[in-house]
């Protein structure tokens, strides 16, 4: 039964194609290319391996990307210097800020230093607070690419019951709002949460955003409900290596799930593709072009 498996790869590749389209045509009207800013503290490799992957993508899509890695013991007030020159900068539509940052460094004062209008991260409490009023701004990429993938299966999502598994500032708490935006009856869960298991039964849609292994079962899920699996977790394998599984049980869970995403090619290939979106929705913004959204 592979067909109730959601290709996020194949989506965020289309979606990837429709904004090469949409960055075409902002540089023939703009005269320049939307330019995104990536920043990189220390030497994790996860981060790397993201960084690296982000930058192919903006490229590939006839982006501008500006890369910026920095030694872990680089200060706060180094960084804050650098954000202050990218927020003046008339080329950098787009900064992201890598996370984790090294311990010595006050994640949210640095969040909180980025311009929200280019903040196509979405973590500027502004854009928090935006999102949490219904007023338009920059919505968090890993959480917007699971709705986009939600709405292309079931369509319509009113009145559904959603679980969310989660509650960070980065997935649980905007995928929340985004999924009452779209008139969910929402429930969030976290290491709190009495009885996990029967929470999840009651829901049609759960977002799984926990961080740890192959935690939901398919003996938890009401049959048919659909599945986005947020995590990424790299635990050891045979012969000494390691492989990549998400917060659900993928064996158990499809055989019960109406529809569910894989890990990898599910949701970690939607959160570079809707990076990207952002920063195209950034450049018109910040060049006073009317953005004309084709399905994006
Ligand atoms: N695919 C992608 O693009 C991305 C993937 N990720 C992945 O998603 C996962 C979550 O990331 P993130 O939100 O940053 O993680 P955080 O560690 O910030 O948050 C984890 C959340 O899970 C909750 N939790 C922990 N243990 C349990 C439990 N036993 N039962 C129920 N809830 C629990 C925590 O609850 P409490 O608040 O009570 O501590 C917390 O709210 C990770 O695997 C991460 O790697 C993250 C970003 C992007
Ligand atoms: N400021 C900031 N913004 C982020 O969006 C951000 C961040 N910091 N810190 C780390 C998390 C994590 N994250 C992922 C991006 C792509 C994949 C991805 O493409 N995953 C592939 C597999 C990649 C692999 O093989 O390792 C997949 O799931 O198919 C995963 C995770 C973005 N994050």
């Amino acid at each position: 039964m592979t067909e109730n498996i959601i290709d996020g790869k194949a989506f965020a590749a289309g979606l990837r194609a429709r904004i090469a389209d949409g960055v075409a045509a902002f540089v023939a009207k703009a005269g320049r290319a939307p330019g995104l800013a990536v920043v990189l503290v220390g030497e994790n490799p996860a981060s790397q391996v993201y960084v690296r992957a982000k930058h192919k993508a903006t490229i590939e899509a006839g982006m501008e990307s500006f890369e910026h890695r920095l030694s872990a013991d680089t200060t706060q007030a180094a960084l804050l210097a650098l954000v202050a020159q990218l927020n003046a900068d008339p080329a950098v539509d787009g900064i992201l800020v890598q996370l984790p940052l090294p311990r010595h460094i006050d994640e949210n004062a640095v969040i909180a230093a980025i311009d929200p209008d280019k903040d196509v991260d979405g973590f500027h409490p502004v854009n928090a607070g935006r999102l949490a009023t219904g007023i338009e701004g920059f919505v968090p990429c890993t959480p917007l690419g699971c709705l986009m993938l939600l709405k292309d299966r079931l369509g319509d999502l009113s009145g559904l019951n959603a679980v969310v598994i989660g509650r960070s500032n980065i997935v649980g708490k905007p995928m929340a709002q985004l999924l009452l935006a779209e008139s969910c009856t929402v429930t969030v869960a976290h290491s709190r949460t009495r009885d996990l298991p029967a929470v999840v039964r009651a829901a049609d849609i759960v977002v799984a955003a926990v961080g740890r292994p192959e935690m939901i079962r398919g003996d938890w899920l009401k049959p048919g409900a659909a599945v986005i699996d947020v995590g990424i977790n790299r635990i050891p394998a045979d012969g000494g290596k390691s492989r990549l599984v998400g917060d659900v049980d993928f064996v158990s869970a499809a055989a019960v799930a109406g529809a569910i995403t894989p890990v990898p090619g599910g949701v970690g290939p939607m959160t570079i593709a809707v990076l990207l979106r952002n920063t195209l929705v950034a450049a018109h913004r910040n060049a006073d072009v009317p953005f004309e959204a084709v399905s994006l």
